[in-house]
């Protein structure tokens, strides 16, 4: 990466870097969170109340990181969360992304309004698990679409995000004036939709502009209960996970409806601003859900230590958010890649310098609170 031919380590670096190589709308846009950033700073505070009490002399000479979730096995102890308009950090976007995630076997969860369309970055993944991560539109005909179009591209969950039946209240984006689906930059999986194009008097190709003010109009569905769970679970075989959940009342609830698996998340601070952070709520989650459906954890997720402490909390996985796009601003697939590997070589290490060999035997007596 550009930092006299150094490699980058620090998450600091790696904001630095991609601050200098983006505007500053969009550098804000990516690193901000909503109102005066309180949970955005509370998601990385959180892990130093947090220690680890490592245990030696177990022979951790063989390690393995490998994960299994919904009856599949993962090579790597964490997924890529799903970020939308990657366009705007680079413009190869969601397809250097994939690049990446298939040449260090990560797997990708992609983002309903990305620049691409799902169809096109699947084609990237090649065999690369990916799931893909609905936003819940008022259209509902569309909406099925959409899931349609995932199960046939080879996608192996639907993440159904449920912290944003509207979106945040983002002063920094708000006073930049910028909105990057009007920017353009989230657009590709309605554009390529022939439901959504059914709806226009004009295709995309002729009238972008009035396009895009439609996808305005039906791109979150505020209406969404729990009752509508089962209008997808019509629509498609594959395992319904709910995103966003942080109390453990949704949790109950998404078991009782059905839901495959949940993600513990505050949306990496950008929904709303004083909710507690992703890993203050996530213990009382896992008490009252673990064994039942899988309980995913992200927001805050910087550095090796800290994936030691979300399974040690009774993660089934992790999401992986900002390093990797910053790793993209940077320097595109070579910088996404760079990121996957020095993050898999520190998972790693803290791996064995815990005393653990396995991720799966991560647990509760690794890690005591201060
Ligand atoms: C620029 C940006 C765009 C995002 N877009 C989406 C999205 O399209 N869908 C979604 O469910 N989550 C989205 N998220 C939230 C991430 O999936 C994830 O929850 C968050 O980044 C975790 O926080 P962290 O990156 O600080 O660890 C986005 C996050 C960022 C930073
Ligand atoms: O930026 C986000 O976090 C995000 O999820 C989003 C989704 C749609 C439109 C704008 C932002």
């Amino acid at each position: 990466m550009p930092n006299n031919n150094k490699p980058i380590y620090h998450y600091s670096d790696l904001e630095k870097h991609a601050k200098g190589t983006l505007s500053h709308e969009v550098f804000t846009y990516i690193q901000s969170g909503s109102g005066n950033e309180e949970t955005l700073k509370d998601n990385e505070q959180a892990f130093k109340k947090w220690k680890i009490k490592p245990q030696f002399l177990n022979d951790v000479s063989e390690r393995n990181l490998s994960i299994s979730l919904l009856d599949e096995t993962y090579k790597t102890p964490f997924l890529l969360a799903p970020v939308g308009h990657l366009g705007a950090a680079h413009p190869d976007g969601e397809l250097a992304v994939a690049r990446a995630a298939k040449e260090k076997q990560v797997p990708y969860i992609v983002s309903t309004v990305s620049t691409f369309s799902l169809e096109e970055i699947a084609d990237e993944l090649g065999d690369t698990p990916r799931w893909f991560q609905l936003y819940w539109s008022s259209d509902q005909e569309l909406t099925a679409s959409l899931v349609k179009r995932a199960e046939k591209a080879g996608y192996s969950a639907i993440v159904v995000t449920i912290d944003t039946p509207i979106l945040g209240y983002r002063e920094a984006d708000l006073t930049n004036q910028y909105f990057p689906l009007r920017a353009g930059y989230g657009s590709a999986n309605y554009f390529a939709d022939p439901v959504f194009r059914s709806r226009l008097k004009e295709s995309p190709e002729v009238n972008k502009a009035s396009a895009i003010e439609e996808l305005l109009k039906i791109v979150f569905h505020p209406k969404l209960s729990w009752k509508d769970l089962a209008f997808i679970r019509k629509h498609t075989k594959l395992p319904i996970i709910l995103k966003g959940v942080l109390h453990p009342n949704d949790a109950i609830q998404a078991v009782d409806y059905g839901a495959d698996g949940i993600i513990v998340s505050n949306h990496g601070g950008r929904q709303l601003d004083g909710v507690l952070s992703s890993l203050d709520a996530l213990p009382n989650i896992v008490q009252e859900v673990s064994g039942k459906i899988p309980v995913l954890f992200d927001s805050g997720i910087r550095r090796g230590p800290d994936v030691i402490k979300a399974y040690a909390l009774g993660a089934d996985a992790v999401l992986l958010g900002r390093p990797y796009v910053y790793g993209l601003a940077i320097n595109g697939q070579a910088g996404v890649e760079e990121v996957l590997e020095h993050f898999l070589n520190d998972v790693d290490v803290s791996l064995a310098t815990a005393g653990k060999s396995r991720i799966s035997e991560l647990d509760s007596s690794l890690v005591v609170k201060v």
